[in-house]
C-alpha cells in the first residue's frame, strides 16, 4: 500500500541473546567468549551466544531499519542457515542492513536503541558506541541503557536485550 505523498516511516525491533554458557566459554581459545556489544569489544565481560557475535544492540538497530523500510526482518535477510554469517560482527550486520534498505528505495534517517541489562555498565562508552554504530548505519544512532531493576532474565544477568526504533525516508 502506498501513501498519496512520501512520508517518513518508522520501524521497531527487539533482540535478545543469552550469555554464553560455561561449556561455550571452555571451547573458546581465550577461555571465555568475548562480549561484542554496540559494535564494541568489552574486555573481561562474558560474551553472548548466537550464530553471529550476538550483538543485541546492533541487531535491534539493523532490524528496526528493515521494519521501517518493509524489508522483512533479521532472520529473513541474514538467516542462521548462512555459513558466512557465523560469528558475523554486529557492525557488519548493521552496515549490510543499511545497504539493503537503501537498495529498496529508502534513506536511513536515525535509529534509537535501548540496551536492557545489569552489565556491562554502558554509559561510560556511550559516545564511542554511538560513533561506530552511526558510521555503520550511515545515519545517527543513539543508544541508552537501563538495568530493568534486577527483574526478569536481564535482571538475573542471564542475557541482554535491546529495543530499537528507526526512521527512514523515501529516497528522492
Ligand atoms: N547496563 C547499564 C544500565 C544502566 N546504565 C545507566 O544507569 C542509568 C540508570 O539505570 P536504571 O536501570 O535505573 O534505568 C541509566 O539511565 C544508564 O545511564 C548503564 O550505564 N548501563
Ligand atoms: C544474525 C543471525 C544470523 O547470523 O544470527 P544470531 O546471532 O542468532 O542473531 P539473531 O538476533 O537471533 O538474528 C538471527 C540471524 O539473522
Amino acid at each position: 500500500m502506498r501513501t498519496p505523498y512520501p512520508l517518513p516511516r518508522t520501524g521497531i525491533s527487539v533482540d535478545a541473546h543469552a550469555f554464553a554458557t560455561d561449556e561455550e566459554c571452555a571451547l573458546d581459545p581465550a577461555g571465555m567468549v568475548p562480549l561484542w556489544l554496540a559494535g564494541l569489544h568489552w574486555p573481561g565481560e562474558r560474551g553472548l551466544s548466537g550464530h553471529s557475535d550476538g550483538d543485541v544492540v546492533a541487531h535491534a538497530a539493523a532490524e528496526a531499519l528493515f521494519s521501517a523500510a518493509g524489508c522483512g526482518d533479521l532472520g529473513s535477510n541474514f538467516g542462521v542457515d548462512r555459513p558466512d554469517m557465523a560469528g558475523a560482527a554486529g557492525v557488519r550486520v548493521l552496515s549490510e542492513a543499511a545497504e539493503i534498505v537503501i537498495l529498496s528505495g529508502f534513506d536511513p534517517g536515525n535509529i534509537a536503541v535501548q540496551l536492557i541489562g545489569q552489565r556491562p555498565r554502558f554509559a561510560p562508552r556511550r559516545e564511542e558506541a554511538e560513533r561506530i554504530l552511526s558510521k555503520a548505519a550511515g545515519c545517527p544512532v543513539t543508544v541508552s541503557a537501563t538495568t530493568s531493576d534486577r527483574l526478569g532474565f536481564t535482571g538475573r544477568a542471564e542475557g541482554l536485550a535491546a529495543v530499537a526504533t528507526a526512521l527512514v525516508v523515501p529516497a528522492p
